[in-house]
């Protein structure tokens, strides 16, 4: 526990997450971001994660937001008295930073008595710069490492800096904790997923300004980029929509083919088209960036024969697909630099290859099918205690 008369009460745990959770809440966030709150910024919170019919990739943190608040308590002794205020997944891309700061520097922020930042990859690996900084005290520097984990009280006892990005993307998982009861996140969680039908796992998409890099172009489209669809275009996928023929025409406004996201896709790798059709963007996005989490896995598995999935696309198609990409990505050159930027100088993501991917797919529907049902099991609980807690199994199936 830490001393109360401590200078600058902080605890720094190695190894707090696993390899495996960090992958996932990678999965998470490079599939479900939108645009964040600073430049050069993403998020995923919870409550996005539920307006988007994704309620169920919340469970994944259940575990690890629990063990955060317990640690949090015991080190800086005040067990039962804190609740969540705040749980989201954060990316930095280049140029982001933050100068000297406390986490309850403004007003509206006085409410944060504690903060934890979990990193989820690693300085130097998949970033460069982006070193995190405590003014006084001990340590001064910390290179972010995937699992790591840092707490420190959100007051002035630890004004804290994060070094500018110069490539790649820094990913966490920051928390901050509150005494003040009014403010806990669960609450506000909880009564939010009551007004959200529980039935189905199919993302929906928030708006699409929502996605759009950068924020200030997205009134109007009319440069930057969608950033699901770049993060397609970084694992080589390009989106094909079978409903209409979309070819410019005058008729048609970037908006109105933005809308073509919302609807059904068929994803597209170079000449060749995949025969199944996704029910919008955010489905193909989560697919791909499954695939991407479990590639090496995926192609150990046993996969039927998919060639008859795999068509050659028309010159029609072609004209379609690059119309619809000239849209999604309306400043071609500039999305292109933020991938490769944020590839952090890493050429291969991945090994493609059709069979797989289609395991891909199977692996998406079982993946989100059983973390729908965990979700639907725990909520009646969630909702009598007023809490998100990991329910053991046992006990839920009793009150049920
Ligand atoms: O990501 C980090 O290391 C810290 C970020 C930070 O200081 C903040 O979000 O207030
Ligand atoms: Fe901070």
């Amino acid at each position: 526990m830490a001393k109360e008369t401590e200078e600058h009460p902080r605890l720094i745990l190695h190894n707090f997450l696993s390899p495996g959770l960090c992958k996932e809440l990678e999965f998470i966030h490079k599939s479900n971001c939108t645009v964040g709150y600073r430049p050069n910024v993403f998020s995923t919170t919870l409550s996005h994660l539920i307006a988007t019919n994704c309620a169920h990739l919340i469970m994944p943190f259940v575990p690890i937001r629990e063990k955060l608040r317990e640690t949090v308590e015991e080190y800086f002794g005040c067990q039962y008295e804190l609740v969540i205020e705040f749980t989201g997944l954060i990316s930095w891309t280049k140029a982001a930073n933050i100068g000297w700061h406390s986490d309850d520097n403004r007003p509206y922020l006085k409410q944060r008595d504690f903060a934890a930042v979990c990193y989820l990859n690693s300085y130097n690996e998949d970033f460069r710069g982006g070193l995190f900084h405590f003014q006084d005290g001990e340590p001064s520097t910390i290179e972010p490492m995937a699992g790591d984990a840092v707490m420190y009280t959100a007051d002035n006892r630890n004004i804290h800096s994060v070094d500018e990005i110069i490539e790649g993307e820094r990913i966490t998982l920051t928390l901050w904790f509150s005494r003040d009861a009014s403010r806990d996140e669960d609450a506000k969680l909880i009564s939010f997923l009551s007004q959200n039908s529980l039935n189905s796992y199919l993302p929906q998409p928030a708006s699409n300004n929502m996605y759009w890099f950068p924020p200030d172009e997205a009134l109007k489209f009319q440069s930057g980029f969608d950033i699901r669809c770049a993060r397609l275009h970084m694992l080589g996928l390009d989106l094909y929509s079978p409903c209409e023929k979309i070819c410019p025409s005058a008729v048609n406004s970037s908006y109105n083919l933005l809308e073509l996201l919302m609807g059904p896709l068929q994803i597209v790798r170079g000449v060749e088209l995949f025969d199944r059709e996704f029910v919008n963007v955010m489905h193909v996005l989560q697919v791909a960036q499954l695939y991407s989490w479990k590639w090496s896995t995926l192609k150990a598995t046993e996969v039927k024969e998919v060639s008859a999935d795999i068509k050659p696309i028309s010159q029609a198609q072609r004209e379609d697909i690059n119309c619809l990409k000239s849209v999604v990505l309306q400043d071609l050159q500039q999305a292109e630099t933020f991938n490769k930027d944020l590839n952090c100088g890493k050429k291969v993501q991945y090994l493609f290859d059709w069979g797989s991917f289609s395991a891909a797919v199977v692996e998406w529907e079982a993946y989100s099918c059983n973390l729908h049902k965990e979700m639907v099991t725990n909520f009646p609980l969630w909702r009598k205690h007023g809490s998100i807690f990991s329910c053991p199994l046992d006990d839920s199936a009793e009150t049920l």
